[in-house]
């Protein structure tokens, strides 16, 4: 009986926050790093059903750079990056639809629903809402298929959260002419959590947030400005697959968006923790 009995205490404890975030929507990246994971995976879904469950609106948007590496491996294509984004032939293309697209958006949005969550996959097979141009940096290296969002058909992903269904998007976006674009799932989440007006955008990556020396999970940041993150970048403390991440989070920041974490997917809970505790865990980047 005690133990009901700190279990109703915990239910109830969790009220408050329960009130304070529900109606309000959040924005989750998941990185390929811990789609791999699938302990890690299997307790942020259900993070993300509780978070259903209780009124909060969660959407999800995915990477799967991983995943993407191994169908190019077993084709024989090396993998080829710029600046963090992958350098997208036709042949490449044809690999990151397949596998993004089709492979994870639909695994994950049916692994949500055998959990006991509602869940509904916005893909270019059922309904897109990522819209975008060719991407072209500013160094004037052309990437391929790589696009920017410009446009979020923001309707469809509210009426999903409105009948309380998990939005599951896959980091794609269509071009003109109905042209196909590959998107780093970084700057896809931004541009969704903009859109949205998002409470929180959190980035679930393999590390513990942003950190002095990318090996040291003792030299993590937990506090991160737009001037001290653009020093970090250019002196390449932040790297490969964080620039994009940490790119974005200066973005979004001062466009609706009230929140930005970069948080560890592999420590259980980290999404509720983040959302519950008053410090967060991860690196929450900031504008002044
Ligand atoms: N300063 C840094 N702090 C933490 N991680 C860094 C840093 N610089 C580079 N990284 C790398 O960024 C990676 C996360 O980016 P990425 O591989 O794209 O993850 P995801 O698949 O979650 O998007 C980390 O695994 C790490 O190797
Ligand atoms: C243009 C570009 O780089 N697209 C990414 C899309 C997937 C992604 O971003 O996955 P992660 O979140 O796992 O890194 C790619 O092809 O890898």
């Amino acid at each position: 009986m005690q133990e009901a009995i700190a279990k109703a205490d915990t239910l109830i404890e969790a009220m408050g926050w329960i009130r304070k975030f529900r109606g309000k929507t959040t924005v989750i990246k998941l990185g390929g790093s811990v789609l791999d994971d699938e302990n890690a995976l299997l307790h942020i879904l259900l993070d993300v059903i509780f978070m259903e469950t209780v009124g909060m609106k969660p959407v999800l948007i995915h990477g799967g750079g991983k995943a993407i590496n191994r169908a190019l491996q077993a084709a024989r294509i090396e993998p080829q990056f710029v600046r963090g984004r992958r350098v997208t032939d036709d042949a490449t293309l044809e690999i990151v639809e397949r596998v993004l697209a089709g492979e994870l958006n639909v695994f994950l949005t049916e692994e949500i629903e055998r959990l006991g969550g509602r869940a509904m996959n916005l893909s270019f097979s059922t309904t897109n809402v990522l819209f975008g141009k060719p991407l072209t940096l500013d160094t004037g290296e052309d990437l391929g298929h790589v696009g920017t969002v410009t446009d979020v058909d923001r309707s469809v992903i509210e009426g999903l959260l409105y009948t309380d269904q998990v939005p599951v998007i896959p980091s794609m976006c269509e071009g003109e002419g109905g042209r196909h674009l590959n998107v780093n799932a970084d700057t896809a989440a931004m541009a969704v959590a903009q859109a949205l007006g998002a409470e929180k955008l959190v980035f679930l990556s393999d590390v513990n947030g942003v950190r002095r020396d990318k090996d040291d999970p003792e030299t993590i940041i937990h506090s991160l400005n737009e001037q001290e993150a653009m020093e970090l970048i250019d002196s390449g403390v932040i790297d490969s697959g964080m620039i994009p991440k940490v790119q974005a989070c200066l973005d979004t920041l001062g466009r609706g968006v009230k929140k930005v974490h970069i948080i560890d997917g592999r420590l259980r809970h980290s999404l509720l923790l983040e959302i519950y505790t008053s410090q967060g865990v991860g690196t929450e980047i900031y504008k002044t």
